[in-house]
């Protein structure tokens, strides 16, 4: 089966140095991924590099179809969704103005379809709908920011952090809707999320990020239950056994 996102020795810089350095990554279709990492490990630079938002070398396929190089408008519109860190919405606009905006790249005659759907998973953006999203919870926020994505009937979404200034069961919640959406609509996702465990829970498979090198990479479960990566980076971190994030020892038997 063609793969959802495919990354062959993929680098990306900001205009100094480079920032990934030959990360090979894949998305298998209508799956979930989850990229791992410590803090400043490349995460989201990963996301903007598939996205066409910064200057990138290297192999990304979007369903077989190649896609560096490609402006992110054209890539939104061959099936790409970016839930951004920081969510994205327009604080100074309603929140039905923000999920017009989403469909953009989608058919007009997709568009009640699917905002019903997106209000299906999210009603409290149907009770909001003409409310600024400024106003809005910072869970009412993340749902507007997946809820603009799913406007644009994506194949793919990527996904930034959603977890992050949460409530703990504004979390569970966010992650049963990602969860249904996953396996309702066949969405595929790449998720980058701080909390590990967490992203592990909902993906198949991951791959972790250590100063821009996919240094582990296999299913969910392989990582979960591996004890030196749990140890570095999944929170179960001790002093002691000196697991500490950002100096872990490259997991080349799981690449
Ligand atoms: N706009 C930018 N311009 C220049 N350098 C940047 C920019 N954004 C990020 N960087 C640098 O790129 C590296 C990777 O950052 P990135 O944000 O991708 O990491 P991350 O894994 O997502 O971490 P975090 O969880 O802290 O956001 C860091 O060294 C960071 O300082």
């Amino acid at each position: 089966m063609t793969a959802a996102l495919e990354l062959k020795q993929v680098t990306a810089s900001y205009g100094h140095g480079s920032v990934l350095h030959d990360v090979d990554l894949e998305v298998v279709s209508g799956k979930v991924t989850a990229l791992l990492g410590a803090n400043g490990a490349g995460k989201t630079t990963a996301l903007r590099a598939i996205c066409g938002m910064i200057r990138t070398s290297g192999d990304v396929r979007l369903f077989g179809e190649k896609i560096t190089g490609k402006s992110p408008e054209a890539i939104v519109r061959m099936g790409l969704a970016h839930v951004p860190d920081g969510r994205g919405t327009f604080a100074g606009l309603t929140v039905m103005e923000n999920l017009r905006l989403g469909a953009f790249t989608a058919k007009r005659s997709d568009f009640r379809r699917t905002l019903d759907q997106v209000f299906g998973y999210f009603p409290r953006l149907k009770e909001r709908m003409n409310q600024q999203a400024g106003t809005l919870s910072g869970g009412e926020q993340q749902m507007l920011a997946l809820g603009r994505a799913l406007m644009a009937t994506p194949r793919l979404i990527l996904l930034d952090e959603p977890s992050i200034g949460l409530a703990p069961v504004i979390v569970k919640q966010l992650f049963g809707i990602l969860e249904d959406i996953a396996r309702n609509e066949g969405v595929s996702m790449l998720l980058v999320e701080q909390n590990s465990n967490l992203a592990l829970k909902l993906a198949e498979n991951a791959a972790l990020l250590e100063v821009g090198h996919v240094v582990a990479r296999g299913s969910a479960r392989e990582l979960a239950e591996n004890k030196e990566i749990a140890r570095a980076y999944l929170g179960h971190d001790s002093a002691d056994e000196g697991g500490k994030a950002g100096r872990a020892p490259r997991y080349d038997f799981l690449l």
